[in-house]
């Protein structure tokens, strides 16, 4: 036996031995080169968050503001035509309507200035392929003359607001609730003033990529008349770059990373077989490296690997979409009317807000949405308008962080609506309380008027009695007398 367990260690433990090749190279791979070459990608598992987290923050909010002044400078030294010339005379439909939805923000970074500025130069750039597209702003700002950038916009691109249309919002309306009616009625009002065949409907930090228009004309083109695309409810252009992961569980990114593990698996055995001059590879190999490639894969950062995809927008992933966030949406014309007519009938608070009610939409309606894969739009909003931060990070939340408080909003959620429906019982309890109470004192004064009845009976009884005697009596008076 000890001269067996000998055998086969000095077998496996020699320097030409597989076992000893892919031990140092899983030591090599998970424990220098990747945490050397990642430390500081932001979405790695080899973040080094404590390390780099706030410099890095500091670092993106500096440039960013830089950015907004830039965007400042290329409006203001720009040749302002007016917005009506800026359109054209719009009588044709156009095929894409980008409307930026805005509210007027910290000042300092120009939100909506550094949005506007990056569509106005890729549609430039775009030239004739993008002459059918055009941009509407849409000022939900309650007092729409107090938004600074937007009166600059408003000279070069056409511009609704809502308090001119006279559809100012209530001020009792919880604020969740208010920027789901603000979406419905730039969504409504992009659909009325162009008839567009799609509305990109983006948020006043959602600055787009490069190469947008190249992809949404090749999604247009050839992609989107697919039979399982065609009747889509919406099409997400921007998902969370902390929620890409392989474990935050979606079937198609489970299958994914299986076929990124089947590919990669057979590819370097073969390699490692051609390098270590040994025969075809066997069984176990193949399972070896399909593992070490769908770990280090997922330790890296899916959302490294999808930036792989830009390289032709034939690469772009269309895959079923997930809940959070609406930055860039986009929607066929008639999605938009669904769209809007369900939206119209859900109410928002928070822990509800209008990503979680269209996403709800999907399983509630029986209608699909899907994501496009990688980004199209990147988010530079680091100061929310809706949530207060006055100290923002890149990273707000891990992951687990997120599905946490998500799934604890759930059970809030689900604990008021056992209290409400305790309440409920008990009202209606009260009520059937109430209710007899009532019935009991109207029996109550029922045999009371009874009673009295019956006694007033006696009584008339007794009196005619008395009469019918005193009568015999006179009777028999008379009879003695006569
Ligand atoms: C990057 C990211 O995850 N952003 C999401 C997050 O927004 P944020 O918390 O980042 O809020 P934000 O300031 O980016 O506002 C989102 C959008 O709502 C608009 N706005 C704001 C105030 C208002 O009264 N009316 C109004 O329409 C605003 O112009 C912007 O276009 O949560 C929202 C839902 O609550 C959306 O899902 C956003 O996509």
């Amino acid at each position: 036996m000890l001269h067996r367990a000998r055998h086969l260690c000095g077998k496996w433990c020699r320097w030409s031995s597989p076992f000893i090749h892919l031990l140092t190279l899983t030591v090599v791979t998970f424990g220098v080169l990747a945490p050397l070459i990642c430390h500081r990608f932001l979405h790695s598992y080899f973040y080094l968050r404590h390390w780099h987290l706030n410099p890095m923050s500091r670092e993106f909010l500096e440039l960013n503001q830089q950015e907004g002044q830039d965007a400042l400078h290329y409006f203001e030294t720009m040749q302002m035509p007016n917005a009506s010339e800026a359109s054209g005379s719009d009588t044709f439909q156009p095929l894409l309507l980008i409307t930026i939805i805005t509210v007027q923000r910290r000042n300092d970074f120009h939100y909506v200035l550094q949005v506007a500025s990056h569509f106005h130069r890729l549609l430039q750039k775009c030239g004739a392929r993008c002459q059918s597209h055009r941009m509407l702003l849409c000022n939900v700002e309650s007092d729409p003359s107090s938004h600074q950038d937007v009166r600059l916009l408003s000279r070069l691109f056409p511009m609704v607001s809502r308090d001119r249309t006279g559809k100012n919002p209530d001020p009792s309306l919880n604020q969740f609730e208010k920027e789901k009616q603000d979406y419905v009625f730039c969504l409504e009002q992009s659909l009325l003033v162009y008839n567009p065949e799609y509305v990109l409907l983006v948020e006043d930090d959602a600055v787009p990529e490069e190469e947008i228009f190249s992809v949404l004309q090749h999604l247009f083109s050839a992609r989107f008349s697919k039979p399982y695309l065609r009747d889509a409810l919406y099409f997400k252009l921007y998902h969370p770059e902390r929620l890409q992961r392989y474990f935050n569980p979606e079937p198609m990114r489970i299958l994914e990373w299986l076929g990124l593990g089947m590919f990669l698996g057979p590819v370097l055995s073969c390699a490692y077989c051609w390098a270590a001059g040994r025969a075809g590879p066997s069984w176990c190999l193949v399972a070896f490296f399909a593992l070490y490639s769908m770990a280090l894969s997922e330790l890296v950062g899916r959302h490294y690997g999808l930036e792989l995809r830009r390289l032709h927008p034939a690469l772009y992933n269309v895959v079923p979409a997930s809940e959070c966030c609406t930055p860039a949406m986009l929607f066929p014309a008639a999605s938009a009317r669904r769209a809007l007519g369900y939206l119209r009938g859900l109410r928002c608070r928070r822990g509800f807000a209008k990503d979680t009610a269209l996403y709800s939409l999907l399983r509630g309606k029986g209608e699909n949405a899907f994501v496009v894969e990688p980004n199209l739009v990147r988010h530079v909003g680091m100061y929310s308008s809706l949530r207060l931060n006055s100290d923002p990070k890149l990273l707000k939340k891990w992951d687990r962080q997120w599905k946490k408080e998500k799934e604890k909003e759930k059970e809030k959620e689900k604990e008021k609506e056992k209290e409400k429906e305790k309440e409920k019982e008990k009202e209606e309890r009260k009520e059937e309380r109430k209710k007899g109470r009532k019935e009991e004192r109207k029996k109550g004064r029922k045999e009371e008027r009874e009673r009295k009845k019956e006694k007033k009976e006696k009584k008339e009884k007794k009196e005619r009695k008395k009469e019918r005697k005193k009568e015999r009596k006179k009777e028999r008076k008379k009879a003695v007398s006569s």
